[in-house]
């Protein structure tokens, strides 16, 4: 087949079953205009792709109709209006989590030169957000995969942001105390169906025991220690998560705890405060 115009390629991918949203994005790829928008590709519906263009475009669209995320095709996410590189050594950032960081930004909102620890960063798509909206605070960014924390620092380098990159299982070598602690950690049951879906993103991201919380009771439990009278512990859960995360904000001794929700309306983010002083507990319902 000859190589096919941008309109004829958006055309084949839409018969294959790829959401338009998705081939838009590989394509602008392809043709080496990621910053381009949809726009363009109007524009230029008539161009015909290279035969090097024409040969990346049915690889990536084989590979996007496997699975793998439109992110690790690209090399690239945007969150929080930050230009993220993403490959498969991370999580694809999600934007549900923008949630949480707005969340962190109201809690810091009142501080000067807050601390801020990101929990499990990733690609450092929470610490890096922060300390974009935040540029006084000082951010930790910790994370158990070496892997992960190749990437995050490569982010924080192109995107000249000053995180703190840490090597840690949760807070077990990280030292001081945080004004706000915020974590996306592992939160799937280890036998949930949904996990053939994910198979491209690693599974250390990804699940987290039998009911999924093993390691947000870890966090709930060494957050307290890290946290000055006043800081925040912020968490994202999953969907059906949020009584639980709650009471275990409660058990580690957490006042005002309560959850917010995702851009589709489900109680996907839970938080409490430490209390300033002994007897401050309260509790929003
Ligand atoms: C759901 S991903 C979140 C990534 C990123 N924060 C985001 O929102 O896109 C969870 C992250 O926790 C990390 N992780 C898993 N176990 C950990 C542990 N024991 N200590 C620190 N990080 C851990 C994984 O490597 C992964 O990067």
């Amino acid at each position: 087949m000859n190589a096919p115009t941008l309109a004829q390629a958006l055309q084949h991918a839409a018969q294959r079953g790829l959401a338009r949203i998705d081939a838009q994005l590989l394509l602008l790829h392809c043709v080496g205009r990621p910053d381009a928008g949809r726009a363009w590709l109007l524009a230029h519906d008539d161009d015909i792709l290279s035969p090097a263009q024409a040969a990346l475009w049915e690889q990536l669209l084989a590979r996007r109709l496997n699975g793998e995320p439109v992110a690790y095709l690209t090399g690239r996410k945007e969150f929080f209006g930050l230009p993220l590189q993403v490959d498969a050594r991370v999580l694809d950032p999600r934007p549900d989590t923008e949630t949480l960081v707005e969340w962190a930004l109201e809690v810091l909102q009142p501080l000067s030169a807050p601390q801020v620890a990101d929990l499990g960063t990733g690609s450092g798509a929470i610490a890096l957000a922060i300390q974009h909206q935040r540029p006084d605070a000082q951010v930790t960014a910790v994370d158990y995969s070496q892997d992960a924390l190749a990437v995050a620092r490569a982010n924080a380098a192109q995107l000249k942001l000053p995180v703190r990159v840490l090597h840690s299982s949760w807070l077990e070598q990280v030292e001081g105390r945080f004004d706000a602690i915020v974590t996306n950690p592992p939160y799937i049951r280890e036998d949930d169906p949904h996990m053939p879906a994910l198979q491209h993103e690693p599974r250390q991201a990804l699940t987290s025991g039998a009911d999924g919380l093993d390691d947000i009771r870890a966090i709930c439990a060494q957050a307290p220690a890290h946290l000055v009278p006043g800081g925040w512990l912020l968490i994202e859960h999953g969907w059906d998560q949020s009584e639980a995360v709650q009471q275990l904000l409660k058990t580690a001794g957490f006042t005002l705890v309560h959850s917010r929700q995702d851009l589709a309306g489900i109680a996907r983010c839970t938080g409490g405060q430490i209390p300033c002083a002994p007897g401050d507990g309260q509790t929003v319902k």
